[in-house]
């Protein structure tokens, strides 16, 4: 049977999909998504994965979509970032039997995306991104789906999304914000920009940006025509959000806990992660528990947490203390969305808040562009020195790894190649394999399981390798 397209597929296989929650790195995983889906979400998104990574690992794929099967995570799309054709072919034909959908990312603007060339920085390169999709669409039994930045201009916007029509895409979220809205400049999303794509391009749209409320859905659909609209933040700080509730907050972190145990395993810094976006506000008054919450080492503890800070909010409620603090909104243990301050707000010529946050923008950018060498840690660094307070961040102090020869990953401990497990996986099975390591594993083998975590010993596996059989 051919493939369905475009409408036809948005109307039977999503099943007219309006609610959809968006892709989010360590954040739409499958815990997630279940208790997204249990409160009005009708699509799901799996966080962007490596094309390239997910090709040539076999457990990156089992954790992060093979395990993650199940019937109630359906209609579901996976997303990968690539730059190559044939990389992103070959990861979403390994993809395309657990899913509806292979998304391509093209919107993320991180330095991370940058160095690795994906996501909008692909923006500008439409041969490329033809022939990408192009080829995605021919092959692929599923249906391809782009996810994109809009340009500053409307009217590049638009050619743009019809190129990706053109070469193929079957369903298109527009992400209304540009390229530079990030960080502390990112700012509100452009729905005029989505509302032109919409009207030039003949498949489905979900607009993505400013959805926190869900007469935020409503207007959205009516402003723009969208066949769907997306959540990342707005799902994050509230997970009942296209059922049009704002619930207490321990209501939907206890679900979700319960979810993540009957659905192991979940990462625990996923699951710390959500707590902390849904405690947001709260956390700002309970300020003991933040710490806690962020040193705490399994689900448990996690949990033991989140129930206190329920507690704690239970009897301010109970007394009718009125917990307010700096511009926190009340009652701050329901759900709701984080607002950001606007950049025109922060960076308003004369303002004192703007050399601040210019500032920190620029801290940050220093920090990314320099690989970890400026004074301040980022975030992350911070959190990690926390857990581990002897880490050294010093990159000159870093253990240096002996690089594969072929293409600069890590050397793998065994290979005498001096290659990566990729690359010498890929010689043993090109070539016949005399990797010493690899007949010294063998000949002490009593089974394959017994064989060292170097990929490079897959060559045991072959069955007609001299020393196999
Ligand atoms: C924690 C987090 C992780 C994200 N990861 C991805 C991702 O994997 N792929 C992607 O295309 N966008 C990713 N995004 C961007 C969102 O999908 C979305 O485009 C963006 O947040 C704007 O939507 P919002 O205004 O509803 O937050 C991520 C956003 C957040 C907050």
């Amino acid at each position: 049977m051919d493939k369905l397209q475009g409408f036809e597929f948005w109307r039977t296989t999503l099943k007219e999909a309006r609610f959809v929650v968006a892709p989010m790195v360590d954040q739409s995983e499958l815990a997630w998504r279940l208790l997204s889906r249990r409160h009005g979400a009708q699509l799901c998104y799996t966080p962007m994965l490596h094309a390239q990574v997910f090709v040539r690992d076999a457990n990156y794929r089992r954790e992060n979509l093979y395990n993650e099967v199940c019937e109630e995570d359906r209609p579901l799309i996976v997303q990968f970032c690539a730059n190559d054709p044939e990389v992103f072919l070959q990861a979403s034909l390994l993809a395309q039997d657990y899913c509806d959908a292979i998304d391509l990312n093209l919107g993320c603007p991180q330095m991370i995306a940058k160095r690795g060339h994906y996501g909008v920085f692909l923006q500008d390169e439409w041969e490329l991104l033809e022939k990408m999709v192009r080829l995605a669409n021919e092959k692929l039994s599923v249906p391809i789906t782009c996810k994109i930045r809009v340009f500053k201009e409307v009217e590049k916007t638009v050619r743009y999304a019809q190129m990706l029509e053109k070469a193929g895409c079957q369903l298109l979220t527009v992400h209304g914000r540009t390229k530079d809205q990030k960080g502390a400049m990112t700012g509100i999303a452009n729905w005029e920009h989505i509302k032109a794509v919409r009207k030039a391009v003949n498949i489905p749209v979900f607009a993505n940006g400013n959805i926190q409320h869900l007469s935020d859905v409503e207007r959205c659909i009516q402003e723009t025509g969208v066949h769907g609209v997306m959540s990342a933040e707005g799902n994050l700080h509230n997970p009942a959000l296209f059922e049009g509730r704002s619930p207490p907050v321990w209501e939907m972190a206890e679900e979700y806990l319960e979810v993540v145990k009957q659905y192991p395993p979940c990462t625990l810094s996923y699951v710390r992660a959500h707590l902390f976006k849904l405690w947001h506000h709260t956390l700002q008054i309970h300020q003991d528990l933040r710490e806690d919450l962020a040193k705490v080492k399994t689900l448990e503890g996690l949990a033991d947490v989140s129930k206190q800070l329920r507690l704690r909010c239970q009897i301010a409620k109970g007394k009718d203390v009125e917990e307010k603090k700096g511009g926190l909104p009340f009652p701050h243990w329901i759900c709701q969305p984080y607002i950001r301050p606007a950049p025109k707000d922060l960076v308003a010529n004369g303002n004192s808040k703007d050399s601040e946050v210019k500032k920190t923008v620029c801290q940050k950018r220093a920090l990314e562009d320099s690989d970890g060498t400026a004074d301040t840690l980022s975030k992350n660094k911070q959190k990690k020195r926390s857990r581990n307070p002897n880490k050294n961040f010093c990159p000159e102090q870093k253990p240096k790894y002996i690089k594969c020869e072929q293409c600069g990953n890590p050397k793998g401990n065994k290979c005498v190649f001096n290659l990566c497990r990729g690359c010498c996986k890929k010689k043993a099975f090109k070539e016949v394999a005399d990797c010493p390591s690899q007949y010294t594993h063998t000949h002490k083998l009593t089974s394959v399981s017994a064989c060292c975590t170097n990929e490079c010993c897959v060559v045991t596996k072959r069955p007609n390798t001299p020393e196999f059989v």
